[in-house]
Formats: C-alpha cells, structure tokens, sequence
C-alpha cells in the first residue's frame, strides 16, 4: 500500500504517532500510524503481534504494518484506525478538568466492555489510563496503547522480554509489589480512570513522586479517595474496582452489571473539545520527575524497611536534591553528554549504582571508541565503576530497558579529574 505520512498525533516514550493518508489507487483513507526506528521497533512489533488479532468497537482497530525508508532510517509502521477525538486525559481537561457523571458511566462502559473482550481472549492490558483510552465519535471509547500488555495463559517467547510495567499512579498493590500482573490489575487501574475523570487528576494527588507513589500502593493499608460528590452508586462502582486484594476486585464481566453501568446506556455521544495533554504519563514523563521531593507521606516507612529491606534501599536512593537536566531520544536517556572539546566536563571514570524497581534494564557508556554495557533486572543493584571512560570528547551514559518502565536509577556519580562530583541522578524511566 502506498501511503503519506501526515501530522504528528501523538509522542509516545517509544513511538510517534501520526496521521497517514493511503493514495487513492489503494482506496483513499485516511488512518493512523504508529512508527519507530526499525532497530528499536521489538516492542512495536509486539504490539503489532497483539492488536492484529484483537477485534472489537472498544478496541483500536489493526489496519495492517509495513517498513519504510524515510530520512535515511529504517521505520516500523504499525497501521491503526484514526480515533479523531483525541484522549480520554484530553477530553477531561477540555471540560475543565471534570467530566460529568454521565459521561463517565457512559465511557467506563466502553472501557470496561473493551476490558471484558481483552480479559475473555486471555490477554491483560497492563497501561489502563486516561492517555491510553481514545474517543470516537461514533463508538466512543477505546483502548489504544497495548505496549504493556500480556498474554496471562501464553508464555510466548516474546513474553520473556515483558515485564511488570505500566503507570506507578495506575498501578495495583499487587503490581507495585512486583507479585503479579493479572487480569485484576485493569480493575484496579479502571477504578483510578474513574478518578482521573471525575477530578482531572492522580489517583494519589498528594503523592508526586512516583517512587513514593509506589510504596505507598504497595504497602500502605491505603486506598484513592474517593470523589465526595459522585452518587453512592458510582462510589460503589469504585469500591468493587479499589479493592487491595486482587481476587476481592469485581471482574469487568460482573462489572457490565453494575448498576452504574447498566444505567449509562444514555447515549450521551458529546465529545467535549479536547484540550491539552495533563494526564501522568508512563514514568518517563518529566514533569512527572520534575515534581520529584522526598516525601514524608509514608505512613510507617519503619514498618516497610523491616518488611522489605529492598523499599530501604529504594527509599534512599529515591532522596535527590536536584533534578537533572537529561534529554532522551526514542530508547535512551543520555545522562550526560560530554560531545564537544571545549566542554569543561572531563569524564576520567564514572561510577555510579542503579536500582532497578521492575523490569530489566541495559546501562550503556560510551567513551567515542568503544560502549560498555551492563544488563541488570528487578530489585537488582548495580553498581558500576570504570576508569576507562576518559575520553574528552563523546561521552555519553544510557539507560535502556526497551520501553523504559518502572525502573529506579540513583546515585549517579561522574567524576572528574578525580575529584567526585555528584549528579543527582535519575530515578526513572
Ligand atoms: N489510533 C490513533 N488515533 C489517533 N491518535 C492516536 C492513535 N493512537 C495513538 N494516538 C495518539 O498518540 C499518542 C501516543 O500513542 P501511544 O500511547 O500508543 O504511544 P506510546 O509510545 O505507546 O505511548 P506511552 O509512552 O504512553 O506508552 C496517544 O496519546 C494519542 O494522542
């Protein structure tokens, strides 16, 4: 198929999407297309895998994939339905940062029944969030973004690769604590939705951290607040969504019958006018980070250094005192970028240890000549010193871990002219 690439709909923290119009020889139509560097496309094709053999109004329609040519690189086009009302996050900003019950019952009802045919063909979404749930006119939600998910039955070869992921403000009890990621945890993160669009906001508003944000779902007795001014009925809803314990949570075919759906049958189809994108995104999301303060919200942080020893460490090497400045392209996070010869910053060794809350991830430094690499996965420490990195010019430090979820990385120390000077690290991606 002959196709044009148009307008930028979308960044994602490993693709782009676009508008996309195919020539009329191929029949004039106009979809969406979600593209990224053919070398850094194993999570695209993936997702390719999973939508390809979904089919339902509530989920992003498959169109079909091909690989282009375009500025010297190698792309990996994946074809979607165009969703033309942009997200769900857009939508509760564009009416003020609060939608209207009705309309709430009315795409929960989507989410839930698109949920529904996931969860029935074994698969878990994993990223259920205001940003992942498109609005169509004429169907009115849709889940989009399957790069988290999973199949629960399949243990495909794929699989191996995918980790706990998703958004730490989204993210069930059981996930935070890196047990499972079921079919309840699309609940839980439904229950968080609702929130999202009934306050504009986190489900942990007082939270900002998301490390913080993690201890606190993982091992606080906690739950959201529940908006005050929903009905009782919707409340309801939320507290068969909100359940800690995985297996007390409602299943989203019990959920279709729940009074609060099952009364949302109105037909309510106003798109309200979209307006700019707030809600949080995957923890790569900077302002996310920019946010980042050691928080004193934890209820008995005592209580959880005695539990897990590994919260301990994750909670010290969380303590930033600045935030720094990092720039990133579709699969990286250059720390520090040492590129020109009058750069003051001469890297004659770097050290530095990382945490890794979920997930695995590649630590990649490069002195211009030559990388060095180092793989670590979950709840692992790494700590990583080399003298060799010395290079004037074109050093460089990356994090990788593919779709860059979950992980933890503190204590990053380059020094320079042996004297250490700390650079307060990341904590994220
Ligand atoms: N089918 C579509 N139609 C219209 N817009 C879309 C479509 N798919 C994605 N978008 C837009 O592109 C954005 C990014 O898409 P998507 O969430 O799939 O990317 P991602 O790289 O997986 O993002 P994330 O980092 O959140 O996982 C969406 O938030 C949405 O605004």
């Amino acid at each position: 198929m002959r196709w044009t690439r148009g307008q930028t709909l979308g960044h994602g923290s490993s693709a782009t999407v676009s508008l996309a119009t195919a020539s009329p020889l191929s029949g004039a139509t106009v979809f969406a297309v979600k593209s990224a560097e053919l070398s850094k496309s194993e999570f695209l094709q993936r997702e390719q895998k999973i939508i390809s053999s979904l089919s339902s109004p509530h989920v992003v329609g498959y169109k079909g994939c091909d690989i282009t040519m375009e500025n010297n690189m190698t792309m990996y086009n994946l074809f979607m339905e165009y969703v033309s009302g942009g997200t769900l996050a857009d939508a509760t900003s564009g009416c003020g940062g609060r939608l209207d019950e009705s309309l709430i019952g009315y795409y929960a009802q989507h989410i839930v029944q698109g949920l529904d045919y996931l969860h029935s063909q074994g698969l878990v979404h994993c990223d259920i969030k205001g940003r992942n749930i498109l609005i169509s006119e004429d169907d009115g939600a849709k889940i989009a973004d399957f790069g988290c998910a999973k199949w629960v039955e399949r243990r495909v070869e794929e699989d191996k690769v995918v980790a706990i992921g998703g958004t730490p403000m989204y993210m069930a009890p059981e996930v935070a604590r890196g047990e499972e990621q079921g079919f309840p945890c699309d609940i839980w993160a439904i229950g968080c939705t609702i929130i999202e669009m009934a306050t504009g906001g986190a489900p942990w508003p007082k939270v900002a951290d998301p490390v913080t944000v993690l201890y606190q779902i993982a091992y606080s007795d906690e739950l959201p607040e529940f908006p005050s001014f929903l009905s009782e009925q919707a409340k309801d809803f939320l507290d068969k969504c909100l359940r800690r314990c995985p297996k007390e949570r409602w299943t989203a075919s019990q959920l279709l019958k729940h009074p609060f759906l099952e009364g949302s049958n109105s037909g309510v189809k106003s798109i309200p006018d979209s307006a700019s994108n707030f809600s949080p995104t995957s923890i790569l999301d900077q302002g996310f980070w920019n946010s980042l303060e050691e928080s004193e919200s934890l209820s008995s942080p005592v209580d959880t250094q005695r539990k897990n020893p590994a919260a301990d460490r994750i909670r010290r090497l969380s303590s930033l005192s600045e935030v720094p400045s990092w720039t990133w392209d579709e699969n990286w996070i250059t720390i520090r970028e040492n590129n020109s010869e009058d750069n003051n910053v001469i890297m004659n060794a770097v050290e530095f240890e990382a945490y890794m809350i979920c997930g695995s991830a590649t630590v990649s430094i490069s002195n211009g000549a030559e990388e060095l690499e180092s793989t670590f996965g979950t709840e692992e420490l790494l700590n990583f010193s080399d003298s060799n990195v010395n290079s004037r010019s074109g050093n460089s430090i990356g994090f990788f871990n593919g779709r860059k979820r979950c992980v933890a990385l503190s204590n990053l120390n380059f020094v320079r002219d042996k004297e250490k000077s700390f650079l307060p690290s990341i904590s994220s991606f």
